[in-house]
Order: structure tokens, then C-alpha cells, then sequence
């Protein structure tokens, strides 16, 4: 698979790419599924509808990889909590975990209970083409915990952080058994079938660099290091949205480190590109103009050239960029890199 072989650092015939979120609103035949669906979480837990949205980013764009089609809070769900997806605010939890009395509301076995996401990529893996790689993933620890805290995406952050100054301990306790989860569900997801996983930490920025060490940045090594003990062949993209101030004390044992938009690519490089493989980091909102992502994927390409590169955007695809933009991305990618 060229996209695996990119993420060990092997040469490939041009430089793979894929989008983060490529599988969603954008495309007009997720919205039909999704209408299907009814609910956001229905079309989740519905494997051949799951794996149908996975395949057709794959087949309409052209993208070298699949990236598997859930959601990171699946996982606090299946802990427990009260998911709802509610229109024009995202992600809620009615009932956030703020005590340590809260704390013994999750339940154990959660990794056991998510087995239609396991359906869904076994579907998925039976169906994709065999040089084209099945992304799986996993929210960072932070990521989730900042939901299950503060119960919602929230500007501030004042609910996790106040307990992070007041009652670390409360939140490592949290923190440690989610890490616990992930791990299990990571091994699960490989068992299933996917070729590789990414770990999405999108809440990295909002901490200071003490505290992203201490809260994020040392449980995503934790779970990359249990991933590669088992599955050396398994490669690991990191994802922390955001942290482009603190690549000098980067480490760990995973494969490539997704930068995000709001990092130059050639700062990237410099500082990790000797030790990691590098994937990104178009701005998303460049996708509405076709020049403006022509300029971008020359300018990412005359840095990276076809070596210790995927190409992607810095974060997610935004709902309403035209599907033939899209597509042009791809396609100027792979004719600009080959070799
Ligand atoms: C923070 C986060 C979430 N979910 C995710 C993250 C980390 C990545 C990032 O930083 O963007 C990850 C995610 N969510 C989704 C995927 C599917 C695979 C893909 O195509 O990338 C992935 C990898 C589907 C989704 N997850 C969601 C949608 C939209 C739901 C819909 O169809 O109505 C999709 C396609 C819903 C979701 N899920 C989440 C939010 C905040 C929202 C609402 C905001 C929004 O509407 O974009 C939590």
C-alpha cells in the first residue's frame, strides 16, 4: 500500500493523500445516507450505512486512503454518558463528569461494547480496493475528557481547567482510565482490519505547554507505545491541533506527526521531518478557490518534494466546499508529485 509504505518513510510514486473529515456533509451523497440515517449517531452505529459514507469519499474524490466513519465520542458514550448531537451546537452531554463521586457513573468494558465499529470496518476492509489503506482513529485522552467535563464544545475551557489547577489528581484519574479504553479499542480496531491509526488530540491548544505535557501529550505516547509493542506494522499518525510552539520537545514512538494549518510546513520539517514523517497542512477554507489551493499544494510540495510527506489538509473539510474542488485537490496532488 503506498499510503503505509509513505508512513514508514519508504519511496512512493507520488505523494498519497487524504482529508480529514472527507467523509461527510460536503459530499451530496452523505447527505442522502444521512437523511436515511435520521440520527447522526444511527448512521454511526449502523455499520453497512457506516461503511457505505467511508467508501465514498474513496470513489468520488480519488483519496489513497479511507478514514472509518464514527466519531471520537462514541467512546464516552459506550462509558456511559448521555450522547446527544443536537443541530447548530454539535456534541452534548447531559450529564458531564465534574466529581469524583461522577466518576464511578462509567462503566467498565466499554471497548467490548463498540462492536459496530469493528462491523463497520470489517464491511469496509471486504469492500475497499487492496492498495487503498483503512484509516481508524481515536480522540486524544484531552480531547475527550474536555468533553465529558465540560459536557459541550466550549470556548473557554474554564470547567476542565479549573479542575486541572484545583483537582489534578481527579482529572489524571480520569484521564488514565480513558487511556485505558483507547488502548483497547485501538487493538480492536486493528484486529478488525484497519491498516493504520490516528490519534485526533483537536483540543491541544487550549493548555499551556507544562500542562499539554502533563494532560495530553504524555497519554497519547503512552497509547503509541502500546500500539507498537503489539503491532510494530501498524503505523501511527499523531494529530494535536495547534501546538506549533512546542515541536521542539516532541517525542515518542509513532510514525507521523500531522501538522496542522496554523504551522509552517517548513518549520515542521526543520523541526521534526528528520525523525517523523510529516502529513498536511493546506488551510481547509483554501478549498474554495481553485488558485488559491494550487498556490498552497506548490508551495507544501516545493518543501516536502515526494519524501516523508502525505498530503492533507490542517484540519477538517468544511461542509460547504464545492465536491469538484475537492477533487481538484486530489488529482493536482498526485500529478504535481509523481515522479
Ligand atoms: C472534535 C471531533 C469530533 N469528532 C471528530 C473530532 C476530531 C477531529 C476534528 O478536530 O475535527 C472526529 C470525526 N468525526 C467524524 C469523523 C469521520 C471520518 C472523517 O471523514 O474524517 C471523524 C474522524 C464524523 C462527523 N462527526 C460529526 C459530523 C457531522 C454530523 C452530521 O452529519 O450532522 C461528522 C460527519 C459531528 C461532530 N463530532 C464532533 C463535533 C464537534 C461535531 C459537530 C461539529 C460538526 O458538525 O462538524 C466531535
Amino acid at each position: 500500500m503506498i499510503f503505509v509504505d509513505a508512513c514508514f518513510n519508504k519511496p512512493t510514486p507520488y505523494t498519497p493523500v487524504w482529508m480529514m473529515r472527507q467523509a461527510g456533509r460536503y459530499l451530496p451523497e452523505y447527505m442522502a445516507v444521512r437523511q436515511k440515517a435520521g440520527d447522526f449517531l444511527t448512521l454511526c452505529k449502523n455499520p453497512e450505512m457506516a461503511a457505505e459514507v467511508t467508501l465514498q469519499p474513496v470513489d468520488i474524490i480519488g483519496v489513497d486512503a479511507a478514514i472509518l466513519f464514527s466519531d471520537i465520542l462514541v467512546v464516552p458514550l459506550e462509558m456511559g454518558m448521555d450522547l446527544t448531537f443536537q443541530k447548530g451546537e454539535g456534541p452534548v452531554f447531559s450529564d458531564p463528569i465534574r466529581t469524583a463521586e461522577d466518576l464511578k457513573r462509567l462503566q467498565p468494558n466499554a471497548a467490548d461494547r463498540l462492536t459496530y465499529v469493528y462491523d463497520t470496518i470489517k464491511i469496509i476492509r471486504e469492500r475497499l480496493a487492496e492498495d487503498k489503506a483503512l484509516i481508524g482513529f481515536t480522540g486524544a485522552p484531552w480531547t475527550l475528557i474536555t468533553y465529558m467535563i465540560e459536557g459541550r464544545g466550549t470556548k473557554t475551557y474554564n470547567i476542565v481547567k479549573k479542575l486541572i489547577y484545583t483537582q489534578p489528581e481527579l482529572v489524571h484519574t480520569l484521564l488514565r482510565e480513558v487511556t485505558e479504553v483507547v488502548k483497547l479499542y485501538l487493538e480492536k480496531q486493528i484486529e478488525a482490519g484497519v491498516n493504520v491509526v490516528q490519534i485526533f488530540d483537536s483540543w491541544a491548544a487550549a493548555l499551556e505547554k507544562p500542562k499539554y505535557f502533563e494532560f495530553s501529550w504524555n497519554y497519547m505516547k503512552e497509547i503509541a507505545s502500546y500500539i507498537k509493542g503489539k503491532y510494530p506494522h501498524i503505523p501511527i499518525i499523531m494529530f494535536p491541533k495547534g501546538i506549533g510552539a512546542f515541536l521542539d520537545d516532541i517525542d515518542g514512538d509513532f510514525d507521523v506527526f500531522g501538522v496542522d494549518w496554523g504551522t509552517p510546513m517548513a518549520l515542521a520539517k526543520e523541526k521534526l521531518g528528520d525523525r517523523y514523517v510529516l502529513q498536511g497542512n493546506m488551510e481547509p477554507c483554501r478549498l474554495y478557490s481553485k488558485e488559491a489551493t494550487k498556490e498552497c499544494v506548490t508551495a507544501i510540495y516545493e518543501i516536502m518534494q515526494n519524501q516523508g510527506h502525505i498530503f492533507n489538509l490542517g484540519h477538517g473539510i468544511l461542509p460547504d466546499v464545492p465536491v469538484e474542488n475537492a477533487k481538484y485537490f486530489v488529482d493536482l496532488v498526485h500529478s504535481i508529485t509523481k515522479q
